[in-house]
């Protein structure tokens, strides 16, 4: 079987999303696992196109991919959603067909619609034929504190309100749970 490769792949441009891709990673790592991050550069589009034929091809080597990206106005940022417009080569090609995935995302709102942004992402793996999974913390029914924001499609991350820190620790904490529930799940 060999060592599971998970692919995180994200956009950032404050750091906040890139915070939370370096915890996942860790995460992910921590169970035995290899994390490959491929971060999304803005020079890379091209008329609104995102050209990077070479990481496609490494993110079709992974066992699983993780998306990543800030919400901006109620969605994915462009720049991600450049990303997933270029990812239909991957899916005419059903490069990423039966392979695990998940999503993240930051906001400056604690409920800023972020949900809406790993809704897009959860179709975006659906439409490659990928299998989706979700966040399995909760606060009702588990002891570990996690998730403090309550998102089951995925992390939802953000910063404590009056805090200077980019994104909250509990978001941090249950980042790096994430990569290790999805480098388990990939396993
Ligand atoms: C153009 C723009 C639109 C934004 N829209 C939202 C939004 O709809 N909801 C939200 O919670 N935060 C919104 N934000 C805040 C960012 O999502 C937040 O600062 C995020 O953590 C930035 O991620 P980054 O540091 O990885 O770039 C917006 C920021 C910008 C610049």
């Amino acid at each position: 079987m060999g060592t599971k490769q998970i692919g995180v792949v994200f956009y950032s441009k404050t750091g906040a999303t890139r915070l939370l891709a370096q915890h996942i990673s860790e995460g992910i790592q921590s169970v035995g696992a290899n994390a490959q991050i491929f971060e999304i550069e803005s020079q890379s589009i091209i008329a609104g196109r995102y050209q990077n034929t070479p990481l496609f091809e490494q993110l079709t080597k992974c066992d699983a991919l993780i998306f990543g990206c800030p919400t901006y106005m109620g969605s994915p940022a462009a720049q991600f959603k450049a990303f997933m417009d270029a990812s239909s080569d991957c899916y005419v090609q059903k490069a990423w067909q039966n392979k695990l995935a998940a999503g993240f995302t930051s906001g400056g709102s604690q409920n800023g619609e972020q949900q809406q942004t790993l809704l897009a992402m959860f179709a975006l793996a659906c439409q490659h034929g990928m299998l989706w999974a979700g966040l399995d913390v909760s606060q009702f029914s588990d002891d570990l504190g996690l998730n403090r924001t309550g998102s089951s499609l995925g992390l939802v991350a953000s910063p404590e309100p009056g805090d200077p820190q980019l994104v909250a620790t509990n978001d941090l904490q249950t980042a790096f749970y994430f990569g290790q529930r999805i480098a388990k799940l990939a396993g």
